[in-house]
């Protein structure tokens, strides 16, 4: 880990006020109903999960690992390691700077947020209710069609513009060739379902989990499945990504450049729910953050996802019965919401 990223670790003026150093008391205020304790005991998953190789594709394994477990690790990726490692290092000098000064470098398209991972599509923070806890997480939001665009006077962030355009690049490359291969293995007409993956919905979020003291009964993110096609991840030393596996969790721990390829919510539908929606959370940790690189790639706006065991609809309608949830039950629903009910 950089120096930067070290001294990072300890300067609690870069965190969001609600994330600052408190009494243990006062920190039990702050999580509420969802808090349940956080098991320690979760079992190492390596090496078990599946790993593809993108150089050599092997649909067989390809479609094992998305049936199985919703996920796998990729290897010859492609992506240069010195890109991943600069990224890494901008997010963190990011990250240390001041929660005022952050507030005010982001702005829309761009944005940047805490306590909560549920964003409005102009990437304004959702408020969940009812009594949601909140997500000990603080990250950047950042669509990456509008990326080019962007004439940023910050030099920091000018140069972190053109590190995330040029993993953006990558990163569709990399979602188009796994999105073909599913489609081939699951003999699907990739005229008919191309759109339901298009790069030019794809975005970029970077998350800090900062330290906490309490990291047994708090989480980063808790248990979700994401909304996505695809969602690609980046994590680096500090590890704390659990998937569901048969019912149990399982840790994810960081292996150098790998990525880690989760399938979402549409890729699950698309597969007529051959595949499946891995269901993941975040752990945190009492001594070190942790940052995360995630991309997440969608269907094109008005592309229609017509899958035999769900009514067709659009990742808009889908997004917006999401966001319905969210704010009024607290949790999401999701796909089951558009299932096709059995007839006999
Ligand atoms: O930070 C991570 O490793 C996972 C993030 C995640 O699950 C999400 O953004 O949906
Ligand atoms: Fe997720």
């Amino acid at each position: 880990m950089s120096e930067l990223s070290n001294s990072a670790e300890h300067n609690f003026e870069s965190y969001p006020p609600i994330f600052r150093r408190r009494p243990e008391s006062q920190t039990q205020n702050i999580d509420t109903a969802f808090t349940d304790a956080i098991n320690d005991d979760v079992p190492d998953s390596d090496p078990a999960i599946p790993v593809i190789d993108l150089q050599c594709l092997n649909l067989d394994s390809l479609g094992e690992a998305c049936r199985d477990w919703g996920l796998f690790r990729l290897v010859n990726h492609g992506i240069p390691p010195a890109l991943l490692s600069h990224l890494q290092d901008h997010a963190s000098k990011l990250f240390s700077l001041s929660f005022e000064f952050k507030q005010s470098l982001f702005s829309s398209p761009l944005s940047y947020f805490w306590g909560t991972p549920a964003l409005t599509p102009s990437g304004a923070a959702l408020q969940r209710g009812p009594q949601k806890s909140i997500s000990w997480v603080e990250g950047f939001n950042v669509p990456l069609g509008p990326l080019s665009q962007l004439e940023p006077e910050d030099p920091v962030f000018a140069s972190f513009r053109l590190l995330l355009e040029e993993y953006g690049k990558h990163l569709a490359r990399v979602a188009t060739t796994i999105f073909e291969a599913m489609v081939m293995k699951l003999n699907l007409n990739l005229v008919e379902v191309k759109s339901n993956l298009s790069e030019s919905t794809g975005y970029v979020r970077i998350y800090r989990y900062p330290l906490h003291s309490m990291a047994n009964s708090t989480w980063g993110l808790d248990a979700h499945t994401d909304s996505s096609v695809l969602s690609i991840l980046s994590q680096y030393e500090v590890g704390g990504l659990e998937v569901l596996k048969d019912n149990k969790w399982l840790q994810v721990k960081p292996m150098s450049n790998t990525l880690l390829v989760n399938l979402g919510d549409m890729m699950q539908a698309i597969s007529n729910d051959e595949y499946k929606s891995v269901e993941h959370r975040v752990k945190l940790n009492k001594h070190r953050e942790r940052i995360s690189i995630c991309y997440f790639v969608f269907p094109d706006e008005g592309s229609v996802i017509r899958s035999s065991k769900y009514k067709p609809f659009t990742y808009s309608d889908f997004r917006a019965r999401v966001q319905e949830e969210l704010k009024t039950l607290g949790f999401k629903v999701g796909l089951r919401n558009f299932k096709l009910t059995q007839t006999s």
